[in-house]
This record gives structure tokens, C-alpha cells and sequence, in this order.
């Protein structure tokens, strides 16, 4: 069968965006590892699937998938996408869209500039559910990886992170500690790996190891997670401009207990037609 997409970016995080609400198609995890592949398919870090709500008071339900094909619960970057898809395609003319994802809702608000403001709701530090092998909730937590001891705060953005503070982003040694802390036995669903450096209380520079994915040029829930982790440490002050290898995100955080709010830019790349084998 044909399937109608569109390749979408939020920072360089390429996306390939797939309306369920007009075509029918069910894709494997084979398929989708085949599409997400930059050689033999179309190539992108997660597949968007914009389908109908369960729910009848969200606008839409939003479905996430890595490039090895594992379905997530959340996507930043794709969310402000996905607010740019559904206006684009005609499929709503609201400029706030309520979507409901695998762990919650997000409210998606299309500004007058075009850049778009997530209300990614409030982070969660309880080990239980980012999940993480951990009896209480600390500030920073001590991992061992390779024999090594570090220091580092996990959290949920209804999805799991780690973050860890670097002196420099550009020697952080991304290549090797985000593998194997992606796969660490105290995350039981994997985690994606942020490594921060301060630069100021509202300026930091980030580079994020994404679980299913590898190394991208941006991860929205990285950038949300990095800054509410920076908040709790006192080393950050909200608004927090956050530097990505793509670009920079808009982080508004008022503290444990509230909501916090990622704003930027989403951009539509091309449309095409890819025929499902
Ligand atoms: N690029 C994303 C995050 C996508 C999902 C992530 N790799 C996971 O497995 O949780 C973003 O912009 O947030």
C-alpha cells in the first residue's frame, strides 16, 4: 500500500509524521526500522502517528516511536510538530490542541510567531515512575558504569532521563557513557542520557544520548528534564535558554508541583508517498 507522510524537524530531532486520522495502515516494528533507516529508507530519530482521541475531550491521540521501533510515551520536539501537522493538514484550526499520549495529556499552543509552547506537565523525580531501581528520591543520584562512579539526577517527562553535569558538552564523553548508560540495570525501560553544562542561571548548553535512538541534534523532554533537574540544583533559574547541537528551546519552570512549558520552532521539511512492504 501507498502511505502519505510528511518529514518534519524540531532542531535537527527529524521526525516522519503519519496521519491515521484519513489513511488507514498498520505499521510493524520491522517496518518501522526499515523507514527510520537514512541509507535504504526515509531516515528520521521518531515516527509520528497522529490518530483519533479515545478520550472525546482531547483533539487528538499522539503516538511516539523510536527508530528501533519501540513505541514511547513522549516526544517534545515531536509535539510541537505534531501541533504544526494537524493545523498544516487541516485536521483541526485551534491554535490550542489537547492530545492525549501513552502516559497523560499535553496541551499544545501554537503561537503568533508560528513557534509552538508544550505544556509538558509536572516533572516526576519518584524512582517509581521514571522507572528507576532506587529506594528514595535524592537530588542526585550515584550510578556505577564501568567500574566508574557518577553522579547524576533522574527523572520522568513521561518518559525517563538522566542528567549529567559536564564542565564542557564538546569533550562530554557522549559516545561511550550514553550506550551504556541507556542501558544501565537500574533502568528496567532503558533511559535517555543528557549531559548539561551550566553556563549561566538562565543559559545552558546540552547535548542528549536518546534511548532507541542514539546521539540527536536536539530532544525536547532532554532540554525540559536538564533544566528541572538544574532548577532542583539551584544552578538554574527559570526562563532557561538551553543550547542544543540544533538550536536553542525556551524553558519556563516555576518549581516542584507545577507545570513546566517548552517553547520553540517546528518546521515541515517535504511530503512524500512511501509504498509499505
Ligand atoms: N526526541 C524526543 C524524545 C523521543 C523519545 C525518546 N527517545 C525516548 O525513548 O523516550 C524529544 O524531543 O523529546
Amino acid at each position: 500500500m501507498l502511505l502519505h507522510f510528511t518529514k518534519m524537524h524540531g532542531l535537527g530531532n527529524d521526525f516522519m509524521v503519519v496521519d491515521l486520522v484519513t489513511q488507514r495502515a498498520r505499521l510493524s516494528i520491522d517496518q518501522i526500522r526499515r523507514l527510520a533507516d537514512r541509507h535504504f529508507g526515509i531516515g528520521f530519530d521518531q515516527l509520528l502517528i497522529v490518530e483519533p482521541p479515545q478520550n472525546p475531550d482531547m483533539d487528538f491521540r499522539y503516538r511516539i516511536f523510536n527508530a528501533d521501533g519501540g513505541e514511547v510515551e513522549n516526544c517534545g520536539n515531536g509535539a510541537r510538530c505534531f501541533a504544526r501537522f494537524v493545523r498544516d493538514q487541516r485536521l483541526t484550526h485551534k491554535r490550542e490542541i489537547h492530545v492525549e499520549t501513552q502516559t497523560g495529556a499535553l496541551t499544545l499552543t501554537v503561537e503568533d510567531d508560528d513557534r509552538v509552547t508544550v505544556d509538558m506537565g509536572e516533572p516526576s523525580f519518584d524512582p517509581a515512575v521514571v522507572p528507576f531501581d532506587a529506594a528514595d528520591d535524592h537530588i542526585v543520584h550515584d550510578l556505577t558504569v564501568d567500574d566508574a562512579r557518577i553522579q547524576a539526577g533522574v527523572l520522568s517527562m513521561g518518559n525517563p532521563h538522566v542528567v549529567l553535569e559536564v564542565d564542557d558538552v564538546d569533550t562530554a564523553p557522549v559516545a561511550r557513557l550514553g550506550p551504556a548508560l541507556e542501558s544501565h540495570a537500574r533502568f528496567p525501560a532503558r533511559v535517555n542520557v543528557g549531559f548539561l553544562q551550566y553556563m549561566s542561571p538562565h543559559e545552558a548548553r546540552l547535548r542528549v544520548f536518546e534511548r532507541g535512538t542514539g546521539e540527536t541534534m536536539a530532544c525536547g523532554t532532554g532540554a525540559c528534564a536538564a533544566v528541572a533537574h538544574g532548577i532542583r540544583r539551584e544552578r538554574l533559574a527559570s526562563p532557561v535558554t538551553i543550547h542544543l547541537l540544533g538550536g536553542d528551546l525556551t524553558i519556563d519552570w516555576a518549581g516542584p508541583g507545577q507545570h513546566l512549558f517548552m517553547t520553540g520552532p517546528a518546521e515541515r521539511i517535504f511530503d512524500g508517498r512511501v509504498h509499505l512492504t
